[in-house]
């Protein structure tokens, strides 16, 4: 269990309210001013990452107060529980060791009693052998023919961190005559435009699908992988291949059974690994293939070395608790609804999107830990886009539109792909903008500008106003040297526990997902009522319009 309290009873919420009355009309500009070490009071370093949380909208008494928050809100002793293996996902009774999955010193962690590292290693050491034995070619297609090919079907937690985690580490990928020795593609959507799209580009010779369920009874990923195996039996001809190009990624035995799969060609994983925690799992087993599992560990032990930050670093120094921290601080207090996540890697172009899922599903909850309704605002709406394209499409709203969006911008100091002046004029706008949403741009810099551009006094008076700045937008700065495996497991990490603590402070259960259960249950009840071209008057006048006009316009 995890202990309890009232969010808003705490001494510290009550002492951050008066704070904030003080602290709220005060500009970064003038924060700057008035200390000469600002830069170095607000940033800290874990290996060669570096968080400079200095243009948030906070004094060294903001700090101390929220660090005064998480420890009234018990976050030492929750830390503790969750890496001991107690059962903090009460709800569903169940562990929360995605810890475990990357506990590279192996020492042991219990669960009901039982150490959960031997089972861990053994899958580890599947993956590896495996993952060898497709890349050596020793693993051979129906044929005789080596796999070029690797089809992940899953989603959710299932899909969306082996996509951004094979995406952001594309110059890692394992190397033939120059190129990556694999494919890999991910078909996730029910809709079935994907798995169509997907199937155009493969070779059944030499395709190995990966069904990655932890459930194995999602409906979105039952059906693509049966139209993979039915699309694949055309060809092949004969089920007794399909051992040879399917593989299963699922804590469910008996369903991988029923499928038809070898419980041999199974990798498992348990119940204490939540579905958005679950890429440091066998559901990294596209990864471990993608970029050789040397690589894959390399990602664990990243992880893992902020797992030991997070668990043993003291509050003033501890990074995801610092950011924790400052997004509730906006949250709660400055009224922020958003969290922008803006990496300036193309490679991580699915970070945010995965962190949609890791931070909404986990801190979208409005009843907290007793069972009642939380008077107060948990987790944000994520979301970003990679810069510079963001500049070109929403920066304007976040410069000058009327809503607080803090925003996290990262990136790496070396590229993968150095090419003349390319990084240093991404690095030029990474450093620019942050620096422009602090300080802003205020009406007699506009004037002095326009005036020396030319314009006459009428025309100063007009444009000024659309050209003022406020500024005063705060944001954090990740970073880091290279992407490596290792920085990206570390970041991946910092994101989980910045999430984890935020949970905490705000006395809700992160690791269930009750929220999206009712959508599925009602889709059932619908499925069957589309199958005839009878008028439905089941459901409010809206949905029964709905379907009934689907079914209208679907005769063509
Ligand atoms: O891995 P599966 O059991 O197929 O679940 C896939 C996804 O299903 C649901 O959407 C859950 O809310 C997600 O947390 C989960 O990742």
């Amino acid at each position: 269990m995890l202990p309890t309290h009232s969010f808003l009873e705490l001494p510290a919420y009550q002492q951050l309210q008066s704070h904030f009355e003080q602290i709220k009309g005060r500009h970064l500009r003038d924060l700057f001013a008035e200390n000469p070490n600002r830069f170095s009071d607000f940033s800290l370093q874990f290996e060669d990452i570096l968080v400079d949380f200095s243009k948030n909208r906070i004094t060294s008494e903001t700090t101390r107060l929220l660090r005064q928050l998480a420890g009234e809100a018990g976050l030492y002793e929750a830390i503790e529980r969750m890496f001991s293996g107690d059962a903090i996902n009460v709800t569903e009774n169940r562990s929360v060791l995605h810890v475990a999955l990357r506990n590279r010193s192996n020492t042991p962690i219990l669960v009901d009693g039982n150490d959960v590292m031997p089972d861990v290693n053994a899958v580890l050491d599947k993956m590896k052998g495996f993952s060898e034995r497709i890349s050596s070619g020793e693993w051979k297609g129906y044929s005789g023919k080596p796999i070029t090919q690797l089809v992940n079907i899953g989603i959710g937690g299932s899909d969306l961190g082996p996509v951004m985690v094979t995406e952001a580490l594309k110059p890692y990928a394992v190397q033939k005559d120059g190129k990556p020795l694999l494919d890999v593609h991910f078909v996730s959507n029910v809709d079935g435009v994907h798995i169509y799209e997907t199937l155009q580009k493969l070779d059944p010779e030499t395709t190995l699908f990966m069904i990655a369920s932890k459930t194995f009874t999602t409906q979105e990923t039952m059906s693509n992988a049966h139209s993979a195996r039915d699309w694949f039996l055309t060809h092949a001809g004969d089920e007794s291949a399909v051992a040879k190009h399917f593989v299963a990624i699922s804590t469910n035995k008996s369903e991988v059974e029923k499928f038809g799969i070898d419980p041999e060609n199974m990798f498992v994983f348990w119940d204490w690994v939540g579905g958005r925690y679950s890429l440091w799992s066998a559901i990294g087993l596209s990864i471990a293939c993608y970029i050789g599992f040397d690589n894959f560990a390399a990602l664990l032990e990243g992880g893992h070395a902020m797992d030991q930050h997070f668990r043993n670093t003291p509050i003033e120094e501890n990074i995801p608790v610092t950011l924790a921290l400052v997004g509730v601080w906006y949250n709660n207090f400055f009224g922020a609804e958003s969290h922008a996540i803006l990496p300036y890697d193309q490679y991580m172009h699915r970070f945010a999107a995965y962190f949609q899922q890791g931070d909404m599903e986990s801190n979208g909850k409005s009843v907290d830990r007793n069972g009642k309704p939380a008077a107060y605002q948990t987790g944000p709406v994520i979301w970003g886009e990679p810069g510079t394209n963001g500049q070109h499409a929403f920066y304007q709203l976040i410069h000058q539109g009327t809503k607080l969006i803090p925003c996290d911008f990262i990136a790496p100091a070396i590229s993968q792909r150095p090419l003349g002046e390319h990084h240093n004029m991404l690095l030029s706008n990474f450093f620019a903008q942050t620096e422009a949403l602090m300080n802003g741009k205020s009406g007699e810099e506009v004037v002095s500008e326009l005036v020396k551009s030319g314009k006459n006094e009428e025309e100063v008076a007009l444009l000024m106003p659309f050209k003022v700045f406020s500024g005063n937008r705060p944001t954090n700065s990740i970073l880091v040297q290279k992407m490596t495996p290792r920085t990206l497991g570390s970041l991946i990490a910092l994101y989980e526990h910045k999430i984890f603590t935020q949970g905490i402070i705000w006395n809700i259960f992160s690791f269930d997902q009750w929220g999206v259960e009712l959508g599925k249950q009602l889709a059932n009840r619908i499925l069957p009522e589309l199958a005839d071209d009878q008028p439905v008057s089941s459901h409010d006048s809206s949905t029964n319009g709905l379907i009934n006009y689907y079914k209208k316009l679907r005769k063509g």
